[in-house]
């Protein structure tokens, strides 16, 4: 099995390595005709305007939303999760364009500039329930966005208490009134979105998931997703990592 994975920028190169973890072979997609060659794609995290700006410059977001309108699975990491919203708030003057069909609001920068990343354990109840281990996955969020609003297909499959003590002025007014939890990870259809990095730590669960998803379009191979190396074992038995990654 092969997943495709957006290529212009950001942490590509890193879900191609989680990929490898489990014996998968992740493509770099990074022209529009690249996408018929692949049933499924990650979009990763990076900078969203910057990722926005390359694939108009070759052309690729005609592609992408046809892809996505066919029904393949695609996840969107962070940057790539604002990249399949329908509505994003907080974007640079001028906007910046979007493959949507996730029926969403995602507000750009949610939890503040880049000094302000943080990592925290987020309870996953269905995560944990189809991949097993722990009820909580250790999410590391780097000048992240976060889901404000959703539309009623959409599955939310983490949410996160909303500091109030490190929000910018207008995410605070954005969430006043609404309650105290934003959402970071939701699933609608074959469209995930996960508005952390699970490329970045050695907890392959997210795509784990995500393959199954994957392989259900591919026609029941759910068994090669594993095939090569890792995938039939249990949580604890998963390979070791072979990069810096945080454990
Ligand atoms: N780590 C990330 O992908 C951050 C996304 C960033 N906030 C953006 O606008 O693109």
């Amino acid at each position: 099995m092969t997943v495709g994975v957006l290529a212009l920028q950001g942490s590509f190169n890193e879900h191609i390595a989680a990929l490898r973890r489990l014996g998968v072979k992740g493509v770099e997609i990074r022209k529009p005709e690249q996408l018929q060659g692949v049933s499924s794609l990650i979009i990763p995290g990076g900078e969203s305007t910057t990722m926005a700006k390359l694939a108009d410059f070759h052309n690729l977001f005609p592609a992408l939303r046809e892809f996505v309108k066919m029904g393949n699975p695609v996840w969107g990491t962070c940057a790539g999760l604002i990249f399949l919203a329908d509505k994003v708030t907080g974007q640079k003057a001028g906007g910046q364009d979007l493959i949507g069909g996730l029926h969403c609001t995602v507000h750009r920068n949610f939890f503040g500039s880049q000094i302000q990343s943080f990592e925290a354990d987020l309870s996953v109840p269905e995560l944990a329930s189809k991949e097993g281990g722990p009820d909580t996955f250790r999410g590391v969020f780097i000048r992240a966005p976060a889901v404000l609003e959703v539309g009623p297909e959409v599955e939310v499959l983490a949410d996160y208490p909303v500091p109030s003590d490190n929000l910018m002025d207008e995410a605070q007014e954005e969430n006043k009134g609404s309650e105290k939890k934003v959402i970071v990870a939701l699933r609608q259809g074959n469209l995930l979105g996960t508005a952390f990095h699970p490329e970045l730590t050695a907890d392959s669960r997210w795509h784990t998931y995500f393959l199954k998803m994957a392989s259900e379009i591919e026609g029941g191979a759910s068994n090669s997703i594993v095939a090569v190396e890792g995938g039939d074992l249990t949580f604890d038995q998963q390979p070791m990592n072979d990069l810096p990654i945080f454990q």
